[in-house]
């Protein structure tokens, strides 16, 4: 599903209504929308609309008359003169024939539901004044609150607080999601999010061209791999893992098993002499290969039928890593360059990014957690300081010429083309010990499975996050790869494959 900025969504209301529908008709069934959910939030009691000075108000003042229509007690607190609402929020303004009353910190009460109507995708600078005052007392008040398109205070693009922000119960919005329902902190402001037809046809979505998406199966199905029933297992492609020195290769491993799980036809773990017999005792179905620096490296990869290669968990900091990345990059795989394979490159990031460049390569990703990224892209970081999660990614894989993918709560990914995708399904105990090496390796086992690099990294970034609500709270790395299976079953199941 494309997100929209606001920005774009406010292209989507002009080419409705361009389109023949007026602004004010989507007005009435944005309106509704919210006062539909509010008789769900509220079965009885009274409903309190605050009704800021633009659009926002004027949905507002739609659900009030709408909710008083059905029966409901309700009251309207408007923050500014009735007489300077304009155009659509005037007319709406109109259709309400109860009292308005004025901004008076005192009259809330002891509401069912607030409908928070102050602000929307029009908010522009930070919250202060009166406005900043009835966001604190409605947060102060305790009811629970329904917000109409954002929760007040937050931006739409960013999902910034702009000073101080409604933390909603529910949060009912039109025709797509906007960035802050997905991104922190706005994801968790907003409580449950629906997303309400108003009547914008899809149409509209060939002009605005949106390039940013949820990160759902939807998204990547149709570059979903399926092993064909005449397949065997050198179709499925064949990954490697580079592992550390002896006293770090549970990384290496980790990846490896998640690679396999995933559905790469074979996957080694590229190991030096002294790890060999940890590994080799450690593994069985993962392969083991002796690997002692980056010649070692060139000389493996002339095997064409390895085509996706692994580096970073647990394989030291240092020259010998670096040697290693440009040695994958010049050899043209698929590849994913995580944790350490990135902090080698601290001092000189531009170096991994002119070799990336020279290669031409479409298929390398970089997944940094927001440490590893800030050591790779500071000096764009401190050129532009304020940006929110999902541009700086896009920045950094404009960059980098490279996908990049930045771990944490609503992980984002960015294409280089300036495709980005934004992942909410994460379970907070999916941050654990080992978790990155997992995501690594499952991205490695895709890429082998030749699905292009972007997708490939959507696409393990949700089932990474899928596997952690499939092993639950108390989970631990070693049990994301043994959940897989019942991920992978239900996608099947999901897409209709046969099996
Ligand atoms: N477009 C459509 O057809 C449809 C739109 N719809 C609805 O309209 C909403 C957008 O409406 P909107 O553009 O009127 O802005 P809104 O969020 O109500 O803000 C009002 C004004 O507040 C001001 N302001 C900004 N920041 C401020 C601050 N910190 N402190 C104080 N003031 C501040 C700023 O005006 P300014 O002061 O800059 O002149 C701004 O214009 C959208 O979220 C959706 O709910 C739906 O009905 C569907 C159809
Ligand atoms: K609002």
């Amino acid at each position: 599903m494309e997100i929209l900025t606001t920005g774009e969504m406010e292209q989507a209301d002009r080419l409705a209504i361009a389109g023949g529908t007026s602004g004010f008709a989507l007005m009435l069934r944005a309106g509704q929308a919210v006062a539909d959910t509010a008789a769900d939030l509220a079965e009885e009691g009274s409903i309190l609309v605050v009704a800021g000075c633009g659009n926002n108000g004027g949905d507002g003042f739609v659900a009030a008359t709408e909710l008083a229509a059905r029966g409901y007690d309700v009251s309207v607190i408007l923050m500014c003169e009735r007489s300077s609402l304009k155009g659509d929020a005037a007319l709406a303004a109109k259709g309400w024939k109860g009292p308005v009353l004025p901004c008076d910190l005192s009259t809330l009460g002891s509401p069912a539901l607030i409908i928070d109507a102050l602000f929307g995708a029009g908010l522009n600078r930070p919250v202060m004044g009166d406005a900043r005052a009835m966001i604190e007392a409605i947060i102060a008040n305790g009811a629970p609150v329904l917000s109409i398109d954002l929760p007040s205070g937050i931006n739409g693009t960013t999902g910034a607080i702009m000073g101080a922000a409604i933390r909603a119960t529910e949060t009912v919005t039109f025709f797509r999601r906007k960035p802050a329902h997905l991104l922190l902190p706005g994801r968790i402001f907003c409580g449950r999010v629906r997303v309400a037809d108003i009547g914008i046809t899809d149409a509209v979505l060939h002009k605005i061209r949106p390039i940013t998406f949820e990160n759902i199966p939807d998204y990547w199905q149709s570059v979903f791999p399926v092993p064909p029933i005449d397949g065997h297992k050198y179709a499925r492609g064949h990954a490697v893992v580079v592992s550390g020195n002896l006293t770090s290769t549970g990384a290496a491993r980790l990846s490896a098993r998640s690679a396999l799980r995933m559905g790469a036809g074979l996957v080694s773990v590229l190991s030096p002499d002294d790890a060999l017999g940890a590994n080799a005792a450690a593994l069985t179905a993962v392969m083991v290969r002796r690997m002692n620096d980056a010649a070692g490296l060139a000389e493996i990869l002339e095997d064409r039928r390895i085509n996706a290669c692994v580096i970073g968990p647990g394989a030291g900091i240092g020259e010998e890593t670096r040697a290693l990345v440009t040695t994958a990059i010049a050899a043209k795989r698929a590849l994913v360059l995580d944790a350490d394979a990135l902090t080698s490159f601290a001092d000189a990031p531009g170096r991994l990014f002119e070799t990336i460049k020279q290669s031409g390569s479409a298929d390398i990703i970089l997944t940094p957690h927001e440490g590893e990224f800030h050591r790779l892209f500071s000096e764009m970081i401190e050129k532009h300081p304020l940006r929110s999660k999902l541009e700086r990614v896009r920045a950094a894989a404009e960059r980098s010429e490279a996908v990049v993918l930045l771990k944490g709560p609503g992980t984002v990914v960015a294409s280089p083309d300036g495709r980005a995708t934004i992942a909410a399904n994460a379970p907070p105990w999916l941050a654990t010990a080992g978790s990155g090496d997992v995501l690594s390796g499952m991205i490695g086992g895709l890429l082998a499975q030749r699905v292009p690099a972007f997708e490939a990294a959507c696409m393990g970034v949700w089932m990474h996050g899928e596997t952690g609500l499939e092993a639950g709270p108390g989970l631990i790395a070693e049990d994301l790869p043994e959940v897989l299976p019942a991920v992978l079953r239900r996608l099947y199941d999901r897409f209709g494959v046969d099996y």
